[in-house]
């Protein structure tokens, strides 16, 4: 399965082309919709968020509800257009307007003033419009299809919010979800996103503050995934490793910095005998683990446990009591370009981070199966998952 996305920020739409989907996998378009809104929704996020409604249409790939295996089209208006027309039309030519609206204080952190100098752009609007997270909004649909495929395979994924700012949620809190189904609830009804209602309190204390300021915030997001066989992925070459292949999905996010596994940075100072997840057998399951202090990775492959992993997003870039830069035609200092921002958008993240979890997973399963028709796919899992048991 690949994909690919187009569309600028305030241009009329977005679309995202997915091929490689199985035939006769049932999609709910409804679940697509409530993916889109958990992504639009969190504590500290812009005025535009406002303005969409961010409701998907499917236009090709799809008949009564079920995929064809032809690639699959899935299109998102953007509401905003209406107030740019003119600066955004694809095929009028330009008008005084549009000089007077050029965007030439790149903004420290932004992909501004890096993509004006690569693509020759004279008006940074040419960078901003693609480099701008709106894009996420696809990705969150596709791996929103992706989500459906791996629910018809047993296989669950939760992105959720660790730390906002300063305030991190307690671990202990965490343990005491005993499934993710628990869990999900709980971060579902969380302004911020997250498991830990007094941390939850001081995150939006936190954010009101840096708004306040002028200023932003970033934070950290977890994924889990469960229902994971062992062996996704592979240790035989280096870009099969199906745990780089995630890092790559997730720092490719928009803002993200860095994405570590299970213990991750902290296995730096633990030593081997508490941080290797020992191995045991019995008849009922098979091998097996008590512990996933590496993720659920083992060799660049799926080890049957959950895969966990945490990445953290740097502060968003656009600040309204603006950093330093200079402007791109006359050269001189000035205060970087500030239209509109959100605070922080962790909580969103964390569901984009989420959906780039499930379409990597789906990559991976349709790489390793039948990809052509649910029901053989299907099949084959469960055959594999049986193979697994009896090992
Ligand atoms: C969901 C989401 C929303 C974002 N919102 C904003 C925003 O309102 N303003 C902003 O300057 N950056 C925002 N960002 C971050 C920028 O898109 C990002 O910093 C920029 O594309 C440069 O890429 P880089 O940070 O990965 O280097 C957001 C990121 C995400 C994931
Ligand atoms: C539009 C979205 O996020 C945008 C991401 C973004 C950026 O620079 O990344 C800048 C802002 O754009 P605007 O100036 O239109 O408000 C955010 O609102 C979205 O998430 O749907």
């Amino acid at each position: 399965m690949r994909y690919f996305t187009a569309g600028e920020s305030h241009g009329p739409q977005l679309t995202a082309i997915i091929e490689g989907l199985p035939a006769n996998l049932k999609l709910d378009i409804a679940q697509i919709n409530a993916d889109m809104k958990r992504r639009k929704q969190g504590y500290g996020r812009g005025a535009r968020q406002k303005i969409e409604t961010d409701e998907v249409q499917i236009t090709a790939g799809l008949r009564h509800q079920l995929t064809l295996g032809s690639p699959l089209v899935i299109q998102l208006p953007n509401k905003d257009f209406a107030h740019w027309q003119s600066v955004m039309s694809p095929t009028d030519p330009a008008t005084p307007e549009n000089s007077v609206r050029q965007v030439t204080k790149p903004r420290p952190g932004h992909a501004d003033l890096v993509g004006g100098m690569k693509y020759q752009h004279q008006d940074l609007r040419n960078v901003l419009e693609r480099s701008s997270a709106r894009e996420t909004a696809m990705r969150v649909a596709v791996g929103s299809v992706a989500k459906q495929l791996l629910q018809v395979l047993g296989i669950d994924v939760l992105g959720f919010v660790r730390q906002i700012g300063p305030v991190a949620a307690d671990q202990t809190k965490l343990d005491t979800f005993k499934t993710l189904a628990d869990l999900r609830a709980k971060t579902e009804i969380s302004a911020v996103r997250t498991f830990d209602d007094q941390a939850e309190s001081a995150m939006k204390i936190a954010i009101d503050q840096a708004k306040k300021a002028g200023d932003t915030l970033g934070g950290i997001v977890q994924v889990i995934a469960t229902g994971v066989p062992a062996g996704l992925g592979s240790y035989v070459s280096a870009d099969r490793k199906l745990d780089g292949q995630l890092a790559q999905a997730i720092v490719g996010i928009n803002a993200f910095k860095g994405v570590a596994f299970g213990d991750g940075f902290d296995l730096a100072d633990h030593p081997g005998s508490g941080d290797m997840d020992e191995i045991f057998y019995d008849a009922q399951q098979g091998f097996y683990r008590q512990s996933d202090h590496l993720g659920g990775f083992e060799g660049g492959m799926t080890n049957g446990m959950p895969i966990e992993l945490t990445a953290v997003m740097k502060p968003i870039p656009t600040l309204y009591k603006p950093l330093r830069s200079v402007d791109i035609h006359s050269k001189k200092a000035y205060q970087a370009n500030v239209e509109r921002s959100d605070t922080t958008a962790v909580p969103a993240a964390a569901v984009v981070a989420e959906a780039m979890t499930a379409i990597t997973l789906a990559q991976a399963i349709l790489e390793m199966f039948d990809a052509n028709a649910m029901a053989r796919l299907k099949a084959q899992f469960e055959a594999y998952k049986n193979e697994l048991k009896n090992y």
